[in-house]
């Protein structure tokens, strides 16, 4: 098994790079602290940042973001080792969901006549790294603490010094694991997860010898998936293209089926019926898979393809979700007439505590992270590159702080929030 950690890395000219490095133009007064480290004397910290939707152009290189304090009780703050990026950081860039993330960031805007902008955006939706500050109430995690998390898709991400996020969205990370390949887990976990038990009804306790259907299995969420059900004890075919069946099949898959192959539907057919599909890919992959599932035995399909955003991109709030829903509830009774098979969307969602679980099983080797390509910190832009190329196996990670630093951050860190802290209590 340990031969399917793929860490390829892609040592592409760094000092090329940091000469098209451009500089936002926020006019913020910026006081930056030397030290690599975070404290309250440091204002502001490095990122990526979007100011406007478009192509790679628009990912810009900055020193003078605002650094994300802790301003309520559950919030943590954590440093940021490494990120990874999904197909959303892509379809981000390119403005997908902003109509609804615009809401979901500033839920007033609906009814006031203030249009305040989104930007800058910064993308990037995993993190692994250490916490530098707490809430109050934040009992879970405390400074120096190294975690891992996915930064939902409306909150500010991870392609930055540092991330604050609330405390139910934080977990330990894996010990056995370095920072760039916990980085490369929480995002795809947390939709694994969300899909296959919330939608799929499957869970550790009731998995076992379920067939279950994974289209994609190549992926980010695919190779997570895999390892996840088989650990769950399930019976778990593939599709993927051929020059991925060594990969999938060495993270466990049972079956695997070439979908290039002229014959791959009806390789499908032939086989025994499916408890639960889930599908990746979508379109007319959709239709295909939705006729494998076994009939009138509450079996699932759950799709993490979903026209809800893009619909609400195009037609605005109120028609977007009525459009969508009313597509979701026709293929549901479709599907529930003419087979009893449940249709189903599956979405990401933040949850700390199941990626508490996941950890466990990847410090017990059951599930082993699948990097497929990192970048440093001043290369994102080629990441996001390498990820709009398509044809992923596995995940494509950004060290954003080199682990070579990291004993000496964790101690400074750990070190100057304990000053803070004794000063804050001396002036009281
Ligand atoms: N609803 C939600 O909340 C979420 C939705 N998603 C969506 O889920 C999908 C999968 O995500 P993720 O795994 O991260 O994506 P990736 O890009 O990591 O993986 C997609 C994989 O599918 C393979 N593939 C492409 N076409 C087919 C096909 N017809 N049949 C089988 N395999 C195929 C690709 O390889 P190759 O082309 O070489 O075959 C690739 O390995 C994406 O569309 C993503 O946007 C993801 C997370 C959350």
């Amino acid at each position: 098994m340990a031969s399917t950690r793929l860490l390829c890395l892609f040592n592409k000219n760094v000092a090329d790079s940091t000469k098209t490095l451009a500089r936002a133009s926020w006019s913020l007064s910026c006081r930056r602290n030397v030290s690599s480290s975070p404290s309250r004397l440091q204002s502001c910290m490095s990122g990526w940042i979007i100011d406007q939707y478009g192509t790679n152009g628009v990912l810009t290189y900055t020193e003078d973001i605002p650094v994300p304090t802790v301003s309520s009780p559950s919030d943590v703050m954590i440093k940021v080792y490494a990120a990874s990026l999904n197909p959303l950081d892509i379809s981000m860039r390119g403005g997908y969901g902003a109509t609804l993330l615009k809401l979901k960031r500033q839920p007033m805007s609906v009814i006031s006549s203030d249009n305040g902008s989104e930007f800058p955006l910064i993308l990037g939706r995993d993190v692994s790294g250490v916490v530098v500050d707490c809430g109050s109430e934040v009992t879970h995690v405390a400074p120096g603490d190294e975690v891992w998390a996915a930064v939902p898709p409306w909150k500010q991400g991870s392609l930055a010094e540092f991330v604050t996020l609330t405390e139910y969205e934080v977990s330990h990370k894996p010990k056995s694991l370095t920072h760039a390949e916990a980085a490369s887990i929480p995002y795809v976990a947390n939709t694994a997860l969300s899909a296959l038990v919330n939608a799929g009804g499957l869970c550790r306790d009731s998995s076992s010898n379920k067939r279950v259907l994974i289209t994609g299995g190549s992926g980010g969420v695919g190779t997570f998936s895999i390892q996840l059900l088989k650990a769950w004890g399930a019976h778990v075919t593939v599709t993927c293209s051929q020059n991925a069946e060594g990969l999938v099949r060495g993270l466990g898959a049972d079956e695997v089926v070439d979908y290039t192959a002229a014959d791959a539907p009806e390789q499908l057919e032939m086989m025994e019926k499916f408890d639960v599909v889930l599908d990746n890919v979508g379109g007319e992959t959709e239709q295909l898979v939705l006729g494998l599932l076994k009939p009138w035995s509450g079996a699932k399909y759950v799709t993490l393809v979903t026209p809800l955003l893009l619909n609400i991109d195009s037609m605005g709030l109120l028609d977007g979700v009525c459009h969508a829903g009313s597509s979701l509830h026709s293929k549901a009774i479709q599907n529930l007439i003419s087979g009893g098979v449940f249709y189903r969307w599956g979405f990401y969602a933040p949850d700390g505590p199941a990626l508490d679980d996941v950890s466990r099983l990847m410090d017990a080797g059951k599930i082993l992270p699948v990097v497929e390509a990192q970048f440093p910190f001043t290369q994102v832009p080629q990441a996001f590159l390498k990820l709009e190329q398509g044809h992923a196996r596995g995940k494509t990670v950004v060290r954003v702080t080199e682990e070579d630093d990291r004993e000496e951050l964790v101690q400074n860190s750990c070190t100057e929030f304990e000053q803070e802290r004794r000063k804050l209590a001396e002036q009281h």
